[in-house]
């Protein structure tokens, strides 16, 4: 990782002020390249910009901030100058002219980052659902991670499994002497209270949830208006809707946020029996899975068919009376119950998402929670020591996978390709 990388981290040009990034061995050389006299560390100072060739670029406000502690943990430089195309391309360029530097890729200052310890496996995470946060229960949900809570959180754990492993060797070496000595007497139930903690945080829906949205699928007979109905939720004409049995054939699939929750709203085709052609057939499958995979069903059609767990919707209320008692009678005509739906979304949503100002876990993060709680469930304190001693390591392991404390390759080049070139 010798090498010195550069790139725009700001938004795509033109834009106000455009920040580029220099990060590695030869960031110092780099800038001081560009703008002849080096600003004092951490200090900002106006410069001029020149090419090699002595072309002035650009009038920047410029940043050296010296290794180790940096954002990167390497040498950091940063160049703050005007965002429009062509400034920020011959600066780009002259950059890619000095021996030894190269343009980042996706996410490469952050796994820089991450290499050099500055920030853990959980906080890149974060960092990524932050970046990528388009609602307020994202942002917030991502926030905790990004800024350490969690990390912190974890730390805590290790350090109390640190404490009992200490406590079991003790009693261990002690038994080599031929001494007496034994545990203290609420050791097994302090054990199962961390257990406990993890397990509450890891049972917490996943954060990932936030990011995909809750799947709502309107299923139901043809022409019992869930095209319409859907077109209601989403304020848009985005299914076709005709008079016609038989008009959606597809799976159509829209995010929408409704009271800041995520979801994505699904029409699907009419389910019949018999009359259905080749294509419409097909179609019918599809609508199955699609009701087998949605979070909420709303089923508009006869009580008697209606999936199990599935809301009852009464639809065209505008039309006639039900004859059967609906959990809600809604007209996407009139708008009649829109709001008792929208009611019912909100609330079964925020249910199925992780708690707003709780910590919670991703899934992978989760599975390593549960692991380590697994272990430590394991650990029988008036049985086999060494075993024991075992038990909580294995459980440590499982914390330092969750933080990223000997993450694999692939999982690493995951995680940063979903940040963007710059950060
Ligand atoms: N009066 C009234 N008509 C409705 C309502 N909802 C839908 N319609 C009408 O019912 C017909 C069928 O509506 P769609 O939304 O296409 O029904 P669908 O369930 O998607 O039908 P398929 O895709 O063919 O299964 C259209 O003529 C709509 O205008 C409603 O709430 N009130
Ligand atoms: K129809
Ligand atoms: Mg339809």
């Amino acid at each position: 990782m010798n090498e010195t990388i550069y790139a725009l981290s700001s938004g795509a040009p033109p834009a106000a002020i455009g920040v580029i990034r220099i990060s590695g061995p030869r960031a110092g050389e780099a800038l001081a390249q560009l703008c002849d006299t080096m600003p004092p560390p951490r200090s900002p100072r106006l410069r001029q910009l020149r090419d090699g060739d002595g072309e002035m670029l650009d009038r920047a406000l410029v940043l050296w901030f010296p290794g180790p502690a940096t954002a990167t943990g390497e040498d950091l430089a940063e160049l703050h100058c005007h965002g429009g195309r062509a400034v920020v391309a011959a600066i780009l360029a002259a950059l890619g002219a000095i021996e030894g530097l190269r343009e980042a890729e996706p996410g490469e200052f952050t796994r820089r980052a991450f290499a050099n310890g500055r920030i853990d496996l959980a906080e890149a995470e974060g960092l990524a659902d932050l970046l990528s946060a388009e609602t307020e229960l994202q942002r917030r949900g991502a926030m905790m991670a990004a800024g350490g809570e969690l990390s912190r959180r974890i730390e805590g754990w290790r350090d109390r499994l640190l404490g009992f492993a200490a406590a079991i060797e003790a009693v261990i070496d002690f038994a080599d002497e031929d001494d007496v000595a034994s545990l203290p007497a609420d050791f097994g139930n302090e054990l199962g209270a961390l257990a406990g903690d993890i397990h509450r945080v890891a049972e917490r829906p996943a954060t990932e949830r936030l990011r995909d949205g809750i799947r709502v699928v309107l299923a139901g007979p043809p022409n019992a208006g869930k095209s319409s109905l859907f077109n209601a939720l989403l304020a848009d004409e985005a299914a076709i809707v005709t008079a016609e049995a038989g008009t959606t054939r597809d799976v159509l699939e829209r995010p929408v946020a409704i009271g800041g929750i995520p979801f994505v709203l699904v029409d699907t085709a009419g389910m019949r029996e018999e009359g259905a052609g080749a294509i419409e057939a097909i179609g019918i499958e599809r609508a199955r899975r699609a009701v087998q995979g949605g979070e909420i069903v709303l089923w508009l059609g006869d009580a008697a068919d209606k999936p199990e767990g599935a809301v009852l919707v009464h639809s065209k209320a505008d039309l006639e009376e039900p004859d059967y008692a609906a959990d809600l009678e809604v007209s996407a005509v009139t708008g009649s119950g829109l709001d008792d739906l929208t009611n019912l979304l909100v609330e079964r949503g925020r249910a199925a998402l992780p708690p707003v100002d709780r910590l919670a876990f991703n899934r992978r993060q989760s599975g390593w929670a549960l692991a380590a709680a697994t272990y430590i469930e394991a650990v029988e304190v008036t049985g086999d020591l060494l075993l024991a001693a075992e038990n909580l390591r294995s459980a440590r392991h499982a914390l330092d996978r969750l933080v990223g404390r000997d993450s694999t390759e692939e999982m690493l080049d995951a995680l940063f390709g979903r940040f963007c070139i710059g950060k």
